[in-house]
Formats: C-alpha cells, structure tokens, sequence
C-alpha cells in the first residue's frame, strides 16, 4: 500500500479537480460518506449517539461539516462547534458550511473572549467526538486555543473520531506537533499517510481505513510515489512458487563471513536463516582454529576454513581465498560477530571495495564502517547495511534521539548518498534505497529485544538475495517475513522468552503461505492498526 505526504496527497487532489475534472465538493462528499461508513462500523449505534464535530477553518472543518449533515440525516443528535469564525470559511467547507444552516443543525463559533468551561460544555455533552480541526494543511505548531481544546479533548477519555489526520499529528512525518488528538480510529482520504504509520502516528490514529474518494488510480499511477507500507499484499506479489523441477544449484550460493572466538552462534544464526528462506547452498568462512567448533554446529551448511588472526577472527591473510571463492557465487553476508581486531578490520574493508556479488553487511561491520565508510563509496557490487539505531547513528554521524525522530530521513539521506540499501531496525524497520524508493514494515513484535535477532534477518535478506530477488525487495521481504516468523513464533501473546533459532522452523511455512496467495485478495484490508495489518 501507498504512503502519501501531505504535499503528494495535495497534488493528487488538485490533479484530479483541474486536470480531470471531478468537483472538489464530489471528492469531499465521497470522503465524508466513507469515513461516515467507517466510523459506524468503529461505534455501531453512532447514529443513536450525541456527537459533537469539532471543526477548524480548512477542507479537514469542511469535511466535517458534511459528515455533521450525513448523521444529522440518520437521525443523530449533531451539533457542530467550530474555533474560527463564519467569516474564515470558504470554498467547498463554506458550501457544506452554509448547508448546516439550512438544515437547522445547531453550529456554535467559540468565542476566544467567552468563558472556556462554558464553551467546552457542548463538547463535554457529547457521547462521540468527532475531530476535524486540522487535516493535511497542519502548518505550524499547534497553540493557544486549539491545543487548550485538543488537550481537553483527550482528557475526557470519550470516544473520538478522526477525520482523515488525529489534529496535530504531522501527516508528512508522524511528529506531533505541540499537541494532537488521541483518536479512537481515523478515516484517511485517497491514501493512507506516512505520519499514521511513524513516529507517534500509530499511537495516536487508532484504527486507521482509508476511504477511496475517488481520486482515479491512473492519477495515483502517475504520481510518482515510491513509497510503501509492507502489507502482506506487496510482499506476496514479490514471490512465487520455484517450479517443479528447481534444485539447489538453481537456488544460489550464499558466503557469509561471521563469528570468531566468542561470537561462533552468530555465524550460525546467519548461515540457518538464510537457508531457511531457501537459499540453495551456504558455506561460512570460519577462521581455521574455530572450524571444528563450526562443523558441529552447522549440519546443512558448508565451512571453509581460512587464516586467522591471533585472537581468532578472520585475518587480511584470508583475502585472496576468500575472493577467489566468491567469484562464481551469489552474495557474500558479512559482519555479525566477526571482531573488531586491527586484521579484520582491514579485511572486511577489502571485501567491501572488491566483492564480486552483492553484500550484505551488519553488526561488527558496521562498527568498522562508521569508523571509515569510503570502502562503501567504492563498493563494485550492490550493497545492503541492516543498522539498528545505535548503528545508524554512528555510521551517520548523528545521535540516537537524532536517528529516531528522523528515521525516514535519516535512512533515505544515508541510502542515497552513500549508494547503498539501508535497512533501519527497530519498530517499523524501515528500507531506503539510493533511487529514493522506500518501504514501512508493519510485523514485529516487542519479544524480538534479544540477541541474535539481527544476525537471522541478515541470513534471510541474504538468502533472498542470491535466489536472484532484487536487492531492495530482499531487503523488505526479509524484513517483513523476519518480524513476521517472531509474532508466530511467539504465539502473539508473549512479550519476552523468544529467542533467534525459535524464529527459524516457522519461515518455510510462512513463505509457502505467502508464495500461494492470490496479491490482490489482501491488498485493501486496510482497516486497522497499520502496524497491525498483515
Ligand atoms: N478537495 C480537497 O482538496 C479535499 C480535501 N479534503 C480534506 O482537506 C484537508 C486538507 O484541507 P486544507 O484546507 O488544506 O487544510 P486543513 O483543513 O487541514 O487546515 C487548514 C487550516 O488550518 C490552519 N492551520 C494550519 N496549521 C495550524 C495550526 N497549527 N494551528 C491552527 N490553525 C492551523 C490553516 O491556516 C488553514 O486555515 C484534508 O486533510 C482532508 O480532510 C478531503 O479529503 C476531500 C478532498
Ligand atoms: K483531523
């Protein structure tokens, strides 16, 4: 499903108005009568409910409006309080404004100079709140009135509605700014945004549907967006059943190069998830003292031991072995666990500048890349790096705060100026690559806080990667089956005991299902948490 900023969604609107011709007050009506839907399916009896509309100036106020008019029509007691005077109003809020009055439906313009309780008695009336102050024209920290009014909006603990954005909340980002609405739910027009599904917006939207109001799909076709949330309906159109005659020279050969004394469980976990997303063949580099170790604990993947390090990490020496072998191989997964030894440094710093296959990089990686990231810069093959916060934050030269108020940004800017792939972990992983695409993921669960995590999804995108998948769509499809595989694993209910290998026998069955499964048939169930959706 498509991510729209405020700016995008504004364009999509103004194409379909003036260059196809649909009336901003039909676009309106269709918003109103599918969030009206919507929201009696949230509150059953809303109709038989007092509901107070709380509008401001803009469209967000207009469509209010309309909806006021829809539940006044099904018999509701409505009334309508708007924070800006008649005067302000205009275009299609002002025509569906002048509606109100007509109908008779009670409209009260708070009065700045006028007493706040009293005001605010006709709010505290009302059984259902339904919010429609500020839309996508939020510009500015919220003050004054309207954040006195939100604020005691959400202290009255009733039900409240959202038209199209919680009033507040930045649809471009998820930031709140200054204050914003707690919904109940959300209505959002055309498509869902970015801020419903960053930052504070999931905490803050509710349930969240969005509402086709008829913006055509060739108009959103030509938009341009390349942005996504990874539902189950994007990842399953990305994967197929292997035909019937496939063997495992067909499935690609993995390298990894992870673990060293301490750290072999690393180097196990990258091998096991990659073969369990089907990667045909794995062999793990191992420095030579470890192999014994390596070859009791792995059974299906292959070792090749090579030149160590005298703290027992893959050493310089290593280099033109390990080159040599990657040359008629798929991908090369490095970093988990390897050390950060003066010898291994400089060896996974070669590796990145010359490997022939696309890498994919994490962990102790990371670490020797943020200290230098030119080997990125001059990678020869695609590149994808899976940071956690802490790592992003280093490689970016930034703080932690700095990475998670921005995580978009900070990810979309690392990808594109450093030309790799950045998966950006943590609750909802994010994946940018450098050509500005980028994707949201909605499955993970709070249990997925232990070790070694990490070094399974490496394996997964991997392994994804050398069945010949393209390296951003690897990426997300490792990531959502990842998060997926742990909220299975954990039943869904606990939130702690879950550890890495728990996540590996439930992947095949998880891809079996999502490789049968009909693209089109989930795309729409668009009708919940978003980070709950799948
Ligand atoms: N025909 C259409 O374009 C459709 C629009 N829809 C709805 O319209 C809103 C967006 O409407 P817009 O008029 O652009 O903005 P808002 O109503 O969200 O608010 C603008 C209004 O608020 C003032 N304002 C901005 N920031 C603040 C602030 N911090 N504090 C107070 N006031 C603020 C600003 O000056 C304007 O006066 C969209 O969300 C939809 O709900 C429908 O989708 C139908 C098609
Ligand atoms: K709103």
């Amino acid at each position: 499903m498509l991510l729209a900023t405020a700016s995008e969604m504004a364009e999509l609107d103004r194409k379909t108005i003036e260059e196809i011709g649909i009336p901003g007050i039909v676009l309106m009506e269709n918003a109103a009568r599918g969030a009206a839907a919507f929201f009696e399916a949230v509150i059953p009896d809303l109709a038989r409910r007092h509901i107070v509309v709380l509008a401001g100036s803009g469209n967000n106020a207009g469509d209010g409006f309309a909806l006021a008019r829809i539940f006044h029509g099904k018999g509701a007691p409505v009334r309508v309080v708007c924070l800006r005077p008649a005067h302000r109003l205009k275009g299609d809020a002002l025509i569906n404004y002048n509606i109100l009055h007509r109908l008779g439906i009670p409209v009260y313009h708070w009065d700045e100079r006028e007493d706040f309780a009293l005001q605010f008695a006709h709010v505290q009336k009302a059984d259902v709140i339904l919010d429609a102050l500020l839309g996508t024209g939020l510009q500015s920290e919220v003050r004054g009135l309207y954040r006195e009014v939100i604020d005691a909006v959400n202290a009255l603990g009733k039900p409240v509605l959202s038209v199209d954005v919680p009033s507040g909340l930045h649809a471009g980002t998820g930031r709140v700014l200054g204050t914003a609405i707690k919904a109940t739910a959300t209505a959002t027009f055309g498509l869902l945004k970015v801020g419903h599904v960053m930052g504070e917006g999931p905490a803050r939207s509710g349930r969240v549907q969005v509402v086709d109001i008829g913006i055509p799909p060739a108009v959103t076709a030509s938009s341009g967006i390349q942005r996504w949330l990874l539902d189950r309906g994007l990842c399953s159109s990305w994967i197929s059943p292997r035909p019937a005659d496939t063997h495992k020279g067909r499935a690609g050969h993995l390298c990894v190069l992870s673990g060293s004394a301490g750290k072999t469980g690393a180097a196990a976990l990258v091998c096991e998830g990659a073969l369990r997303v089907g990667a045909g063949l794995v062999t793990l580099f191992v420095p030579r003292s470890l192999n014994p170790v390596m070859e009791v604990k792995l059974t299906e993947a292959m070792t090749l031991p090579v030149e160590e390090t005298e703290a027992q990490s893959v050493s310089l020496a290593a280099r033109e072995t390990i080159l040599e072998f990657l040359a008629d191989k798929e991908a090369l997964a490095a970093g988990p666990g390897i050390s950060l030894h003066e010898g291994t440094q400089a060896l996974l710093k070669e590796l990145v500048e010359k490997s022939p296959v696309p890498l994919v990089l994490d962990a102790d990686a990371l670490t020797i890349l943020a200290r230098d990231p030119a080997p990125l810069q001059n990678a020869s093959s695609p590149v994808i790096v899976t940071p956690h916060p802490g790592e992003m934050a280093r490689l970016a030269g930034l703080s932690v705060p700095q990475v998670q108020k921005n995580r978009l940004d900070v990810a979309a800017e690392f990808s594109r100026r450093h030309n790799v792939i950045v998966v950006l972990k943590g609750h909802g992983t994010l994946v940018a690559a450098p050509d500005g695409r980028l994707a949201v993921n909605t499955t993970g669960t709070p249990a997925m806080a232990s070790g070694g995590m990490g070094d399974v999804l490496t394996g997964m995108i991997a392994g994804l990667v050398v069945q010949g998948l393209e390296p951003f769509r690897a990426a997300c499809l490792g990531v959502y089956l990842h998060g997926l595989a742990a909220e299975e694993a954990s039943g869904n209910a606990t939130s702690r005991g879950l550890i890495a290998t728990d996540l590996l026998p439930v992947i095949p069955r998880l891809i079996g299902r999502l490789e049968t499964e009909d693209p089109g048939s989930s795309h729409l169930q668009a009708d919940d948490d978003p980070h709950q959706r799948r």
